[in-house]
C-alpha cells in the first residue's frame, strides 16, 4: 500500500477546488475591465464601500495591484485588453465552465458520498434489526439478576456455571437495545458475540480470566469484518478490517465477549459525540446533553449501565471526558503501556510521533479497572505485540497501606471549574484526607502553551493537510463545519482570522490555538517543536519530584455535560485532560458527586471575561442538575497500579463521607 490510503485524486480534487475559488473571481474581474482596469476599481470600490469606510486603506491596496496587474498584463501583449470583447467572453466563459465543472462534480461527489454512507446506515441498522428478532430469550427477572451484578460477581457466577455467558451475553444486548433507542450509543452489534458466548460456556474454558464477560468496544478498535472509520466515512471505501487489533485478539483470548462497537465523534478529535455516518449520540443522564468523546459511546453505555466493562481511546481527553460527562470510571494509560499505536492510526497520514493515542478500559468501578488491567497485561499479548513493555500488574503497589502524598488543584490557571466541580474535588480531598493521606497543593505550569505550542501543533502538524483532503471525499458533520471551513482559507487568511478570533473572544488561546492548527513549517520546526514537548516534560517531572508526590488529584474538565451543539463553544476546557497526554502521565478517573441546585445558583459568581467562560455561564447555570461530577488522579508514567490506588481510595474516601 501506499504511503497514505488517501487518494490522489482527492488531493487534486482539493488543489483544484482552491485554486479555482480564489483565483476565479480575479479572472471574473478582469475579464469585466476596460482597458484602464476601471470597472475594476469601480466594483472594488463600491465593495469595499459596502463593508465601510475602515475598508478604503484595504480597497486602495487592492486597487493599486490591480491597475500593476492589468497594466502588467497589458505590457505583455499576451491579452489585448484595449476592449476587446471576444477576449473577456472566452475568459469569463472558462472561469463559469470551471465552475459549472466543479459544481457538477461536487454534486456527484455528495451524491456518492451520501450512497456510501446509506449503505453502512442500512447494514448497520439491519445488524440491529437482525439482533432484536433473533435475540436469545432470557426471562426478564433473569436479566434483572444478572445486570445487577457487579463485575466480580458476575464473574464468579460464570466461573462456578451459575449464569451461562450466552445468559450474561443476551442480558446486556437486551439493555443496550432498549438504551440505544434513546441514547443512540451503537454502531452496530457484533455477529460473533453469540458464538464467543457459547465457546465460553465449554467447561474447560471457565478460568479464563474474563471468561465470558461481555465488553464493550470503539468504533476504532480494529475487528476483523467490521469497518474503523473515527465517523469519516471516506474510510468506508476501504472496506473492513482483515485482521482484529492486538487489544480485541487479547480480549478474545482473555475469554471476554465483544458484543457491541460504540459511536466516536467524526475524526476523534473533539468530544462531541457526532458524525455523519451513526448519527449523534446523547447523555444517559440528561438527552440534550452530550456523552462527550471521543469515547462517547462507551460513556453512554456504561452511563446507562448497558455494558459492564467498555475499551475506548485517549489522546486528548477522550477516556476521561465522556467518563466524567456520564459518571464512569475510566484509566488511561501511559501510551506504550497497553500499546502505543493503539487503535487510532485509522489512516496512514494521520499518525504523529510526539502524542500518542492509548487504549484504555472504562467500567462502573475500580475493582474492574485493575482486574481488566491485571487482564490484559499477559504473557499473550507481550508475545503479540513485542513493542509493549512485558511489565504484569503490580499488584504490590495497588495494595500497599502505605500513606501517600497527594499534590491537588482547583483551576489549572486558564478555564476555572464550575461550582459543581470544585465540590466534587473537595469531596475527593476531603475523603482523603480522612484516609490519613498527607495532601500537599501543586501549580501546575502554564496550560496555555502547553495546549496550543505543544498539543495542538504536534497533532496538526502537518497543517490539517491530511485531515483536509480526508474531508475532499466527505462530507462534514455539523459539530465541527466551521473549523473545516476556515481551513479552506489560504493560510495568511487563516492567520488574521487567528488573530480576529483573539480580538473577539478576548481569549489568546483560540488565536494560538488557530495558528498551531496551520502547522509547523519544516523538519527543523518539528524537531524544535520535540525538544519543547520534552523541556516541558523535564521541568514538569522536577516540579513533581520537588514536592515528593506520589499521585496528584485534580478536575477532570472544568464543567460538566454540555449541551449536543455547544462543545465548539467550549474546547477551551481541554487543557485539563491534554496535559496529561502531552507529558504522557497515566491518568484515570472518578465519579465523586453529582451538579445540585446550590451549584447552578453558585454559577452567578462565575466569571465572564473570555468568550468561553460566557459560554460555559450560559449553558451551566441551569439545566444541569444532577449530571455527574468526576475527578482526576494522576500518577507518574508506567505507574498505573499506583493510579488506581489512588482512584480506590478517593472511591472509599468519598463513599465514607456520604455515609457519615
Ligand atoms: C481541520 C480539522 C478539524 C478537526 C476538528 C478539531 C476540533 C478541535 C481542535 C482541537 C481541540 C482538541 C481537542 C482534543 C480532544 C481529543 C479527544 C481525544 N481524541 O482524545
Amino acid at each position: 500500500m501506499s504511503y497514505s490510503r488517501q487518494s490522489l485524486m482527492c488531493r487534486c480534487y482539493g488543489a483544484m477546488k482552491k485554486c479555482f475559488v480564489f483565483t476565479s473571481p480575479f479572472l471574473l474581474l478582469i475579464a469585466g475591465a476596460d482597458k484602464d482596469g476601471n470597472l475594476i476599481q469601480q466594483k472594488l470600490h463600491s465593495i469595499c464601500c459596502m463593508v465601510g469606510e475602515g475598508c478604503k486603506y484595504l480597497y486602495d491596496v487592492i486597487s493599486d495591484t490591480f491597475s500593476w496587474g492589468i497594466q502588467h498584463v497589458q505590457d505583455t501583449g499576451i491579452f489585448d485588453c484595449n476592449g476587446n470583447l471576444e477576449l473577456r467572453v472566452i475568459i469569463a466563459s472558462v472561469v463559469l465552465g470551471a465552475y459549472s465543472l466543479l459544481l457538477f462534480s461536487y454534486v456527484w461527489k455528495s451524491r456518492n458520498i451520501r450512497a456510501r454512507i446509506r449503505l453502512k446506515q442500512d447494514s448497520c441498522r439491519a445488524s440491529i434489526n437482525d439482533l432484536k428478532k433473533n435475540i436469545i430469550q432470557v426471562p426478564s427477572k433473569r436479566v434483572e439478576e444478572i445486570l445487577s451484578c457487579n463485575f466480580q460477581e458476575l464473574r464468579r457466577r460464570l466461573k462456578k456455571g451459575e449464569v451461562t455467558a450466552t445468559e450474561a451475553l443476551a442480558a446486556f444486548q437486551q439493555k443496550a437495545l432498549t438504551e440505544n433507542d434513546r441514547l443512540n450509543f451503537l454502531v452496530e452489534p457484533v455477529k460473533e458475540a453469540e458464538d464467543l458466548a457459547k465457546d465460553c460456556d465449554q467447561k474447560t474454558n471457565r478460568d479464563r480470566p474474563l471468561n465470558g464477560i461481555p465488553v464493550s468496544i470503539k468504533e476504532n478498535y480494529f475487528m476483523e469484518g467490521y469497518h474503523s472509520t473515527g465517523g469519516m466515512s471516506t474510510l468506508l471505501k476501504y472496506g473492513t478490517v482483515k485482521e482484529d487489533g492486538v487489544l480485541v485478539k487479547v480480549l478474545k483470548h482473555l475469554g471476554a465477549v465483544p458484543f457491541v462497537r460504540t459511536n466516536i465523534p467524526q475524526l476523534m478529535m473533539t468530544f462531541e459525540c457526532s458524525n455523519p455516518i451513526y448519527g449523534c449520540t446523547v447523555n444517559p443522564y440528561n438527552l440534550k446533553r452530550g456523552p462527550g468523546g471521543s469515547s462517547g459511546g462507551e460513556g453512554a453505555i456504561l452511563g446507562a449501565e448497558a455494558s459492564i466493562l467498555g475499551w475506548g481511546s485517549d489522546i486528548g481527553g477522550s477516556l476521561r471526558i465522556p467518563s466524567h460527562f456520564c459518571g464512569v470510571y475510566c484509566l488511561k494509560p501511559t501510551a506504550g503501556r497497553l500499546g502505543s499505536k493503539s487503535n487510532e492510526e485509522l489512516d496512514e497520514g494521520l499518525v504523529q510521533s510526539l502524542i500518542n493515542p492509548t487504549p484504555g478500559p472504562m467500567a462502573r468501578d475500580v475493582d474492574t479497572l485493575v482486574e481488566a488491567m491485571k487482564a490484559v497485561l499477559c504473557p499473550f499479548m507481550f508475545e503479540l505485540d513485542p513493542e509493549i513493555p512485558p511489565i504484569p500488574f503490580n499488584t504490590e503497589v495497588y495494595e500497599s497501606k502505605k500513606k501517600l502524598r497527594i499534590g491537588y488543584y482547583y483551576s489549572d490557571g486558564y478555564v476555572t471549574c464550575i461550582p459543581g466541580v470544585k465540590r466534587g474535588l473537595d469531596e475527593a480531598l476531603e475523603g482523603l484526607k480522612n484516609r490519613k493521606h498527607e495532601l500537599v497543593e501543586f501549580v501546575v505550569p502554564d496550560v496555555r502553551a502547553m495546549f496550543s505550542e505543544l498539543f495542538c501543533k504536534a497533532c496538526f502538524g502537518d497543517g490539517s493537510e491530511h485531515v483536509m483532503n480526508m474531508f475532499n471525499d466527505d462530507m462534514v458533520d455539523p459539530t465541527i463545519t466551521l473549523i473545516v471551513l476556515m481551513h479552506q482559507f489560504p493560510k495568511f487568511i487563516q492567520k488574521y482570522l487567528s488573530y480576529i478570533s483573539t480580538w473577539v473572544t478576548n481569549d489568546r488561546v483560540t488565536g494560538e490555538q488557530m495558528r498551531a492548527m496551520l502547522g509547523v513549517g519544516s523538519v527543523t520546526d518539528w524537531w524544535e517543536l520535540t525538544g519543547k514537548v520534552i523541556e516541558f516534560r523535564k521541568s514538569f517531572l522536577q516540579k513533581w519530584k520537588d514536592l515528593e508526590l506520589d499521585a496528584v488529584v485534580c478536575p477532570t474538565f472544568p464543567y460538566v455535560a454540555p449541551p449536543t451543539g455547544a462543545v465548539k463553544y467550549l474546547i477551551g476546557g481541554v487543557t485539563y485532560t491534554t496535559l496529561y497526554n502531552v507529558l504522557n502521565f497515566p491518568a484515570g478517573c472518578v465519579p465523586v458527586t453529582k451538579v445540585t441546585a446550590v451549584d447552578q445558583i453558585a454559577m452567578q459568581d462565575y466569571p465572564s471575561n473570555m468568550a468561553v467562560e460566557k459560554f460555559i455561564k450560559k449553558y451551566f447555570s441551569a439545566d444541569t442538575g444532577g449530571l455527574p461530577v468526576t475527578v482526576q488522579c494522576v500518577g507518574l508514567p508506567y505507574q498505573e497500579e499506583m493510579v488506581l490506588r489512588v482512584m480506590k481510595e478517593v472511591e472509599l474516601g468519598v463513599a465514607d463521607l456520604k455515609q457519615s
